[in-house]
């Protein structure tokens, strides 16, 4: 039967990167889009600026909307501090069957907490569930018409403290107009753009770092 994408990707990862070099997976992957098959992963260029932001806030708790394959959860995960937790919630089981062989490849799986489910079921039940406070972090980089009302909802549900990050990809393609309206309007968010480009291209694409300030 036909392989899908995720499918070839992860094949790229088997075959091209070092069982437990994070850094060599995600070079496996950035090859494999550049050269093989285009796939949505936040991407090196952007991804750089995800690091610096990682390293910036160096977070105890992180939480990621939207694995997909897992190429931004080993991003983060390999630049956490000792102790760190990153959940990362995914509702399409075909993906996270393959994020999660991506992670394990990696070999950050002891950071990582992959969850199957959607974030509207799953934000409510993150203290519950999880034992999590606060999220010194948040990487949204899901559908993005969820963007605004998921931030809403950990809002709600107590999950933002003073200094929380949210930092979001795709703001411009696709684009997120009414979560960066929101972000940027907001008296309770700082609001910060950093121009890119979308993955793989030279179409204007950026992420958007947002401070909570309580
Ligand atoms: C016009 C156009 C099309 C595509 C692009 C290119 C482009 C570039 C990008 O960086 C992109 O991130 C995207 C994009 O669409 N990303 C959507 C990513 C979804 C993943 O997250 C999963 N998921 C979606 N909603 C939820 C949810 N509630 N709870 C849990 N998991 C969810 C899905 O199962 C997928 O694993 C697209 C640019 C322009
Ligand atoms: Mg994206």
């Amino acid at each position: 039967t036909q392989s899908t994408r995720p499918q070839r990707l992860l094949g790229a990862v088997q075959k091209n990167a070092t069982r437990g070099h994070p850094r060599s997976v995600i070079q496996a992957i950035d090859h494999f889009c550049r050269n093989k098959e285009w796939a949505m992963n936040v991407g090196d260029e952007k991804g750089c600026i995800l690091d610096s932001v990682v390293s910036e806030v160096s977070p105890a708790t992180v939480l990621e909307l939207g694995t997909y394959c897992g190429y931004s959860t080993v991003r983060i995960a390999s630049r956490l501090p000792p102790h760190a937790k990153l959940i990362t919630l995914e509702f399409n089981p075909e993906f996270a069957v393959i994020a999660r062989q991506v992670i394990a490849w990696a070999g950050v799986e002891d950071k990582v907490q992959l969850v199957e489910g959607a974030s509207g079921d799953w934000i409510p039940r993150m203290k519950e569930q999880f034992g999590v406070k606060t999220f010194d972090l948040v990487f949204l980089d899901h559908w993005k018409d969820r963007y605004l009302p998921d931030t809403k909802l950990m809002e709600e549900c107590g999950l933002l403290r003073k200094g929380s990050i949210l930092l979001a990809d795709n703001v411009i393609c696709p684009g997120t107009p009414d979560y960066l309206e929101y972000v940027r309007n907001s008296p309770r968010y700082e609001s910060q753009y950093f121009k890119s480009h979308l993955e793989y291209t030279k179409v204007e694409d950026g992420l958007e770092k947002s401070v909570f300030l309580g």
